[in-house]
């Protein structure tokens, strides 16, 4: 893989760069949450810069379903860009128009510009190559060089992600680099007892990766939405909380291999279960009851995991070597349930094991309950992107930078 470094030595002043970046940041409206996504790409950005490239910076925000939704735009994102670099950043109301050919014809040497949301794009996320490859040729019409530094999304198949590099010269940004070289630490000499801790809403991306990690870790704890298929395949009552009905005998296949295999599968002896989700706006006090993992109400969701739990978990965490942690245990953005994804974050802070955490709503949980960044061995800025490669799958945004 070609490095950015070697990138600057041949020079690329005047050269149109695209950077494919992960900007998705947590926005509560137009106010960016956690910037954690955007500074983390800026080592990459700045370089490229100062070295008088004309840098077109790129990313999906959210998930929206291939075209143009304001909720979704990357205009906050590349105002919070301008700000962190101290410069002024252009912004493409389009991701291939007009918008973006004017945008970026008008940069000078040293000048950035984002453009707008990758996925307002139906060919960006499509599962036909064709139609991904069509969208990638008109990416490639804006670049000269492709630089890949979207860490969170290098496990996503996606014309940004995977197409575009095809056809234009390419290296690995800084993130990447710095991204893989930790991650390369837990595939090669993992120190053991080796903890995995798993949450968060993805809950059909994150269960695929358990059967991997069935082989891998000592001990793999269950919160977030992901705890009530287990539950429910255990046979109990889960309410309305987050199922993945059709996993259920997969899920099932896992606690039976866990108990073959020795592996320690936790789930949640108890929960805070509430008959609405929580007001993420306004923040008023939730109405919720605690209550043991076998006794949720029909008419309640799981948001968090409840008192017991956390003691439980923090008592797996307490003797490990190594860490990972992706997924935050319930809805953390609500005061009333922040304390299980707290509890955690205490955990791995107060033991002495390597601790990775990984995703975007888990690096931005810990932060923004006030946890320092460095008590933690290292936060990626990839969830599903770091399961993936401890998994030891191939992932296309890495492969399609091999030379
Ligand atoms: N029990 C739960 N029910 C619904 N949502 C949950 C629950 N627990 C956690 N979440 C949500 O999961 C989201 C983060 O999930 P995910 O994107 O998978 O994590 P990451 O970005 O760290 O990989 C958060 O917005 C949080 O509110
Ligand atoms: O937030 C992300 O992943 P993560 O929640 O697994 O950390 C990435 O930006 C990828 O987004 P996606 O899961 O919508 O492809």
């Amino acid at each position: 893989m070609k490095t950015i470094d070697e990138l600057l030595a041949e020079g690329v002043a005047g050269k149109r760069v695209f950077v494919r970046a992960d900007l998705n940041v947590p926005l509560a409206g137009d106010t960016i949450t956690d910037d954690g996504r955007i500074r983390a790409v800026q080592p990459t950005i700045k370089a490229l810069a100062e070295a008088g490239a004309r840098v077109v910076v790129a990313s999906h925000l959210g998930r929206p379903k291939g075209a143009p939704d304001p909720a979704f735009s990357l205009a906050p994102a590349a105002r919070r860009l301008g700000e962190l670099l101290g410069t002024e950043v252009a912004f493409a109301t389009d991701t291939v128009g007009d918008s973006a050919k004017a945008t970026v014809a008008g940069l000078a040497d040293g000048q950035v510009a984002v453009i707008e949301n990758l996925r307002f794009n139906a060919g960006e996320t499509s599962k036909d190559d064709a139609e991904r490859g069509a969208f990638a040729d008109r990416l490639a019409e804006l670049a000269d060089l492709y630089v890949g530094d979207g860490f969170g999304a290098v496990h996503r198949k996606h014309a940004s992600v995977f197409d575009l590099p095809a056809r234009l010269p390419h290296a690995a940004g800084y993130l990447i680099a710095t991204e893989v070289g930790v991650l390369e630490k837990l595939t090669s000499d993992v120190k053991r007892p080796y903890v995995v801790v798993l949450g968060g809403a993805k809950v059909s991306d994150k269960l695929a990766v358990i059967d991997e990690l069935l082989g891998k870790a000592d001990r793999i704890l269950i919160g977030g939405g992901m705890a009530y298929t287990f539950l429910k395949a255990k046979g109990y009552e889960v309410g309305i909380s987050l199922l993945q009905e059709d996993q259920i005998p997969t899920v099932t296949e896992y606690m039976e291999r866990a108990e073959k295999n020795g592996v320690e599968l936790v789930l949640p002896v108890d929960i805070l279960a509430s008959a609405e989700f929580p007001d993420l706006k306004g923040k008023t006090p939730a109405d919720y009851i605690t209550v043991d993992a076998d006794a949720i109400p029909s008419d309640k969701e799981g948001l968090d995991i409840g008192p017991k739990t956390r003691e439980l978990y923090a008592s797996k965490i307490a003797d490990a070597e190594t860490v990972f942690w992706n997924g935050p245990l319930g809805v953390f953005e609500h005061p009333d349930y922040a304390g299980g994804t707290r509890a955690i974050a205490q955990a791995l802070v107060d033991s002495s094991a390597f601790t990775v955490v990984g995703g975007g709503d888990s690096a931005a949980a810990v932060r923004t309950l006030g946890f320092d960044e460095n008590a933690f061995g290292h936060i990626s800025t990839g969830g599903g992107a770091s399961l993936e490669y401890l998994e030891g799958k191939t992932l296309p945004g890495l492969a399609a930078l091999e030379d």
